[in-house]
């Protein structure tokens, strides 16, 4: 079982680490969460995980790191772990929003293979749209990122330049979809319902909804033909939605949100 040390475990660094340790790919005794403040680990330590407050050690055992740090804090983070890297033996992942794998090679070592990972929150259950891009690293390394992301959800190869617009797709998506089944379950308390059986109502609908697609490998509007019966009620709600601007909402939101992830990180 290879090692694995996450810098940064914040939301994104405990759902990958929870993710990993539900697949059964990886125990916790195998992975090093890393925090400034060791206290807030403290529960993942009971339950087996290393947590550590010194990201140059943390780093030393590691097969595999995965920078999970905020954009703004990248710099000294990296400049903090460079002395304890080995280019020659170890695979630096990052899942850090808008830092390029040329970015953090400059900062490291040229010879450092890097894989740049855009995964989302539900790697918790086992549920993330994982993307990825390198520029340098094998094969086999590429596998094995694979076979990683593969058991907590589904992951993609994509092009680098992609990896910004992935962010906000699937990343900020999970927020965006969130925001839209909360709206749903607003709407369903004013036609009736109690708060907490609209949101279940809702949330199940819209697994309905996703699972036509994956499933039957279909598309929306051949699905959405299915219900729109002529003259009824759903294309009434459906047209009175699009009269208020919902999917050119949801489309800018998608091109802020790329726009903004491609400013996150300023280099030194
Ligand atoms: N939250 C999300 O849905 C996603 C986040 N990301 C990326 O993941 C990264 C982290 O995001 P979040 O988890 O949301 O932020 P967060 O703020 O929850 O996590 C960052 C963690 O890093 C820790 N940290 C800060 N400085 C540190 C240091 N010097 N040494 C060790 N730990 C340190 C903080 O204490 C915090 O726990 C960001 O770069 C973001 O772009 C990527 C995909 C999805
Ligand atoms: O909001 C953010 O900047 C991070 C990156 C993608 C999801 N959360």
């Amino acid at each position: 079982m290879k090692k694995l040390t996450i810098i940064g475990s914040g939301n994104m660094g405990l759902a990958l680490a929870k993710g990993l340790v539900k697949s059964g790919l990886y125990k916790a005794s195998s992975i090093t969460l890393t925090r400034r403040n060791l206290g807030g680990l403290s529960e993942y330590a009971s339950q087996g995980f290393i947590t550590s407050n010194n990201n140059a050690e943390a780093v030393k055992d590691a097969d595999i790191i995965v920078l999970a740090v905020l954009p703004q804090q990248v710099n000294k983070v990296l400049d903090e772990v460079k002395p304890s890297i080995n280019p020659e033996s170890q695979l630096f992942t990052s899942v850090v929003s808008g830092v390029t794998c040329k970015n953090i090679k400059e900062k490291l070592y040229p010879n450092l293979q890097v894989v740049r990972v855009m995964p989302n929150t539900a790697i918790a259950i086992q549920q993330s749209m994982t993307c990825f891009a390198t520029d340098n690293a094998s094969e086999e390394n590429l596998s094995l990122v694979k076979e990683m992301f593969d058991t907590v959800g589904v992951s993609i190869q994509i092009q680098e330049e992609l990896m910004t617009s992935a962010t906000a797709l699937c990343a900020c998506g999970i927020a965006f979809f969130l925001r839209s089944i909360r709206a749903a379950s607003q709407g369903g308390v004013e036609v009736g319902f109690h708060a907490h059986d609209a949101l279940m109502m809702a949330a199940q609908t819209a697994k309905g909804a996703a699972d036509l697609l994956l499933q039957l490998a279909s598309h929306p509007e051949r699905e959405i033909d299915k219900v729109t019966s002529p003259k009824g009620c759903t294309i009434a709600g459906l047209n009175e939605m699009e009269h208020n601007g919902f999917s050119s909402a949801m489309i800018k939101g998608i091109k802020t949100s790329a726009k903004i992830a491609g400013e996150l990180y300023v280099k030194e």
